[in-house]
C-alpha cells in the first residue's frame, strides 16, 4: 500500500555503478581466480561446447542438477526477503519465476531425449557435491544476510555465464546442448548476472568476511560438481553392467 504514511520506498541512495573493475566482487572473483578458471575450462564445459560429451555424463549431471530446484528457490527466497529494495525484491520474483518455468521445463524434456526415467532419477544418490550445493544454498538462505544469500548466488550465476558465453558459435546440434547452454547466455540471463553484481558491489562491505567465505566455498561446489558428473557415469555404467548380469 502506498499513502503519505507509507510512501514508496526507494532504492537507498545514488544507483550502484555498472559492475566492473575495482568492485567488491571484482575483488571476490581475483581471489579465487584459479579455481574460477579451472571451473570454466572443465572438461564437462569443453565437451558441452563441443557436444560431444557423452550421453551417461550429461544424464547424470542433470539429473543431479535438477535436484536444486527446491533448496535453490528458498535460496531465491531468502535473497526476496533479505533485499533491502523494493526494485531487487521484483527482479528476484522474476527471476524464480524462470527457474521454476523455462529451466524445469528444459530438464523434463533433456530427461526424455536422453532417455532417463522418473526411477532412475529417484534411485540416484546425491553426489556429495549435491550434497555440499543443498546444504549450502538453506545455510545461505538462513542467514538472512542480503550480501551472503548474494553471494551464493552469484557464484552460481556468474561462473555459469561465464563459462556459456565461451561456446563457439554455431552452438552444439542437440537441444540438450544448445540449451543448456543458451539458458547462462541470453540477454536476460546477462542483466541478472550485471545485477547481481550491482548489487553484491553495493552492499558487499556490510559482511565481507561471510560473503568471501561463502563465495569460495561456492566455487568450490561448481569444481566439485563437475567433477563428479564423470564419477557419475561411472556409478550408473556399474548400475548398467549391474543389471545385466543379473539378467544373465
Ligand atoms: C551446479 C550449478 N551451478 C549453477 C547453475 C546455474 N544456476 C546450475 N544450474 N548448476
Amino acid at each position: 500500500m502506498t499513502d503519505a504514511h507509507h510512501p514508496t520506498p526507494t532504492t537507498a541512495s545514488a544507483p550502484a555503478p555498472a559492475p566492473g573493475e575495482g568492485g567488491f566482487t571484482h575483488a571476490l572473483r581475483e581471489g579465487v581466480r584459479p579455481a574460477w578458471d579451472r571451473a570454466v575450462d572443465h572438461r564437462f564445459v569443453r565437451e558441452l561446447h563441443a557436444g560431444t560429451i557423452a550421453d551417461d555424463v550429461m544424464a547424470g549431471y542433470l539429473i543431479q542438477d535438477h535436484r536444486f530446484l527446491d533448496a535453490f528457490l528458498q535460496l531465491i527466497g531468502g535473497a526476496i526477503a533479505s533485499a533491502d529494495t523494493p526494485a531487487a525484491r521484483l527482479r528476484f520474483a522474476t527471476f524464480a519465476g524462470e527457474v521454476a518455468g523455462d529451466e524445469n521445463t528444459y530438464f523434463l524434456r533433456a530427461f526424455d531425449a536422453l532417455g532417463v526415467s522418473e526411477s532412475e532419477r529417484e534411485s540416484t544418490p546425491d553426489t556429495p557435491a549435491t550434497t555440499g550445493f543443498l546444504a549450502i544454498f538453506r545455510e545461505a538462505a538462513e542467514t538472512s544476510d542480503y550480501a551472503a544469500i548474494l553471494a551464493v548466488l552469484l557464484v552460481t550465476e556468474w561462473l555459469y555465464w561465464d563459462w556459456a558465453q565461451r561456446a563457439p558459435r554455431p552452438l552444439p546440434t542437440s537441444f540438450v546442448h544448445a540449451e543448456w547452454i543458451d539458458l547462462h547466455d541470453n540477454p536476460d540471463f546477462v542483466e541478472f548476472v550485471d545485477f547481481l553484481r550491482s548489487e553484491l558491489d553495493r552492499v558487499g562491505e556490510s559482511s565481507p568476511q561471510r560473503a568471501r567465505e561463502l563465495f569460495e566455498r561456492t566455487v568450490d561446489l561448481e569444481n566439485d560438481f563437475f567433477d563428479q558428473s564423470y564419477g557419475e557415469e561411472q556409478h550408473r555404467e556399474r548400475q548398467h553392467d549391474e543389471g545385466q548380469e543379473a539378467r544373465r
